[in-house]
């Protein structure tokens, strides 16, 4: 059989090899034990149950959408305006917006690098991609040409693997050049939870800028709960895209006991829980970053990412090289490459490492990932 780093033909197939490993660093989503609030949540999961069979859906809908966005700062949302579509998850989300994107613009421009799911589902219904570097648009004013020659501009905000977040004057900004141009401004903000510089009020800023808008809440990154989550797709009041059609093409509704289990760990979280979850992502990160101390010829590439993920440069080494080293002791990590959707090369110095996960099993996958790196 082929190796399988050179069958992967994407990140998430990537990580798919990991998920039955004891030493699985490699996907985003969130695997360390539940906190002892969180564990009675579960607990009472038969109760939600009987709640959530016998209470009216869209108060249980808003109710969940209010607490999940409160907690990360979002403290306005357009739930009443009917402009918030739940989903069974983001990437279906975000499959709802590339197909209506689709139907009024063939072109583009999405931040690079990113997550490779990104440019595979807009590329997927047809749009044709104009990657805009991270530093370019957190550095200023997008070019004109550019924006006059793609429907939307698709910031991932905090960016995923870099961990970067689109300032409030930034996205401001961004969005009187968008309703300059008409252009829609999309952005994907699975991984705002771990950050609070991402914890200003997004819809405000772009409400007030008049643009057309869509932004992409993710539930599932932050908590452990077994891919139960919900994707959200909130967007403008005259976003001009078939938003609602293409939706309830493909769903009624989400589950009403997932909202509930989501508004219960929401709760947990304004209450003190997501300060409890960055310290313990701090924690891991600092643990990864101790147990390589000394490492020659690596560094951490993103010095002040806050989400749950962490970027290694292993030097003059070859990722997949490293990558394919350490899976030998059944460590996996992610290999960068397909971060770097419009230039692939870029990433081949690097590797990603998940850090939504227990202390010891990332101290475990630390240690493997020292030793292969001294044994050069
Ligand atoms: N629909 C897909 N492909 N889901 C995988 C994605 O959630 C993983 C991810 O975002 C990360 O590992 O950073």
């Amino acid at each position: 059989a082929q190796a399988a780093e050179a069958t992967a033909q994407n990140l998430t197939q990537f990580e798919t090899l990991a998920l039955s490993s004891r030493l699985n660093l490699a996907d985003g989503h969130a695997r360390q034990e539940l906190t002892p609030p969180q564990r009675r949540v579960i607990d009472d999961l038969p109760a939600l149950w009987v709640e959530a069979a016998e209470r009216p859906v869209d108060e249980i809908e808003r109710a969940a959408c209010h607490a999940f966005l409160g907690a990360l700062g979002q403290h306005s949302h357009p739930f009443d305006d009917g402009r918030v579509l739940a989903c069974y998850s983001s990437s279906l989300a975000m499959e709802i917006f590339a197909r209506a994107l689709a139907t009024e613009s063939d072109a583009i421009a999405l931040i690079h690098p990113t997550f490779d799911n990104i440019p595979d589902i807009l590329r997927g219904v047809g749009l044709r991609l104009v990657p805009v570097e991270e530093d370019a648009l957190h550095d200023g004013p997008l070019p004109t040409e550019l924006l006059q020659r793609v429907g939307c501009v698709f910031v991932t905000t905090p960016n995923n693997p870099t961990g970067r977040v689109l300032p409030e004057e930034r996205l401001r900004g961004l969005a009187e050049q968008c309703a300059e141009h008409g252009v829609v401004l999309t952005l994907d903000t699975s991984f705002r939870g771990f950050d609070t510089d991402a914890h200003y009020d997004h819809y405000a800023v772009l409400e007030a800028s008049g643009c057309r808008w869509v932004v992409i809440e993710d539930t599932g990154k932050l908590w452990p709960t077994l891919e139960l989550k919900i994707g959200w797709l909130v967007h403008s009041a005259e976003v001009g895209l078939p938003l609602e059609k293409i939706h309830s093409d493909i769903l009624l509704g989400v589950s009403p006991l997932v909202l509930l289990m989501v508004q219960r760990f929401a709760e947990d979280a304004a209450g003190g829980g997501l300060a409890d979850l960055h310290r313990h992502i701090a924690d891991n990160r600092a643990l990864l970053r101790n147990s390589l101390a000394g490492v020659p010829d690596i560094s951490f590439v993103d010095t002040f990412s806050r989400t749950s993920v962490d970027r290694l440069h292993v030097g003059d080494r070859q990722g997949l090289d490293v990558w394919s080293a350490v899976r030998e002791h059944q460590l996996y990590l992610l290999p960068c490459q397909k971060f770097h959707w419009a230039n692939p090369s870029e990433g081949s110095h690097t590797l990603r490492v998940a850090l939504s996960r227990n202390p010891l099993a990332l101290s475990t996958g630390a240690q493997v990932l020292r030793s292969v790196l001294l044994a050069g």
